[in-house]
């Protein structure tokens, strides 16, 4: 971490049209958050209320000891503009100045907060070479691939030395191949620089390496957060589980259960699920998380209820890889990979009554 790293502290109240956006967010010197959540969860209203481009309703902001908004009663409104914040932000497009070389893109905040000529080149020329990209200090941006032009892009936000770096979707618009070189440079950076940042991202391995923490918005609400491994691992939420690629089927624990024992938890429409406890499982919510490998779906015969096995029908299927990812209808949907020839054999389709099935220490009962 280095020595001007500091915290974020966040408390913000956003009113939209159809729900309020409340967040809080504590971000340590150093360490980065990712935001996640479906289309329209309120993601970049929290970004645009951190760089000061909206005034949340009521709410206080804090990156280290600096208080930039606030807004409660009685106290007087604080509104540090856009260009105090100190805070930094790279978008999907790199949104250069397409007359100015890279170096003077990097170099063109320093040279706006008043630093001398030489002073920001030398610096923009550091920028880009712990980037990678000091080959390309004289290039204008049309003369840059799409990753070359984005790993600019995030030198010309460093380079202005924000305490808070904003990534609204940062790799989003970069092809498979270019996307993996920039999330390595980003991962290098946030490490060994320690800047403070807040991540929206809709790619799960975006949160699984660059995050430290993951919070899951859902309509303006907190629904999951934590550090990233175990949000990913043993999420609470639809969305978290989805994002993770595992299934979760939530319910109420009766009988508590030491980790490792067996425990079983009833869902609202009376589902049973058997799995094993991680950690201490007491009576009440809980979660049941497995991989979609581990179930197994079969013709139905409606024969008693072993141990694990529902009636389901398919919904939906689609091709992942070599095998099929089927979802299943309705509340405590879930998603199962079958082969090829398990579709063809059982005559998969959507609207199929089908039987899953899972073992019970494929299942993991947790209470994050
Ligand atoms: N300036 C605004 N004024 C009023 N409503 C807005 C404004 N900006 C966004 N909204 C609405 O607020 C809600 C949250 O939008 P927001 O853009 O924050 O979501 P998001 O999670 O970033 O979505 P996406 O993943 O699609 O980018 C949406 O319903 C959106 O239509």
């Amino acid at each position: 971490m280095s020595a001007g790293t500091v915290p974020l502290a966040a408390r913000i109240r956003v009113d939209r049209p159809a729900f309020e956006v409340a967040v809080e967010l504590d971000v340590p010197a150093g360490t980065v958050a990712a935001v996640v959540g479906p289309n329209g969860a309120g993601k970049s209203t929290v970004l645009q209320v951190l760089a000061g481009l909206e005034r949340p309703a009521s709410g206080e902001i804090r990156l280290g000891e600096r208080l930039l908004t606030r807004r409660s009663p009685g106290a007087p409104e604080v509104h540090v503009p856009v260009e105090g914040r100190r805070v930094g932000l790279l978008g999907q497009r790199p949104m250069l100045f397409p007359h100015l070389s890279a170096a003077d893109n990097v170099a063109f905040g320093p040279r706006a907060q008043g630093v001398d000529r030489r002073t920001a080149a030398r610096d923009a020329r550091d920028w880009l070479d712990r980037l990678g990209l000091a080959d390309l200090a004289g290039r204008r941006p049309q003369r840059l691939s799409g990753g070359q032009a984005q790993r600019v892009a995030l030198a010309r936000a460093l380079a202005a030395r924000p305490d808070l770096l904003l990534l609204d979707e940062p790799l989003a618009a970069l092809d498979a191949r270019t996307a993996p070189e920039v999330r390595q440079v980003l991962r290098g950076h946030l490490r060994s620089a320690g800047t403070t940042a807040v991540l929206v991202t809709h790619d799960v391995l975006d949160a699984a390496v660059l995050a430290d923490q993951v919070l899951v918005l859902d309509r303006g609400a907190v629904v999951d957060s934590g550090p990233a491994a175990e949000v990913l691992a043993m999420p609470r939420s639809a969305f978290g589980a989805a994002l993770a690629g595992v299934d979760l089927i939530r319910g109420t624990v009766d009988a508590p259960a030491r980790d490792g024992e067996l425990v079983r938890l009833t869902t609202t429409t009376g589902r049973t699920v058997t799995g094993i406890a991680v950690g201490a499982v007491a009576a009440g919510e809980a979660g049941a998380v497995f991989p979609p490998s581990a179930v197994a779906v079969h013709v139905r015969t409606d024969e008693g209820s072993a141990r694990n096995r529902w009636p389901a029908v398919v919904a939906a299927m689609e091709s992942v890889g070599a095998a099929v990812r089927l979802w299943t209808a309705g509340p405590n949907a879930v998603a199962a990979d079958v082969t090829p020839a398990a579709v063809a054999e059982l005559d998969l389709a959507p609207g199929r009554p089908v039987e899953l099935s899972v073992k019970a220490t494929e299942v993991r009962v947790h209470q994050r």
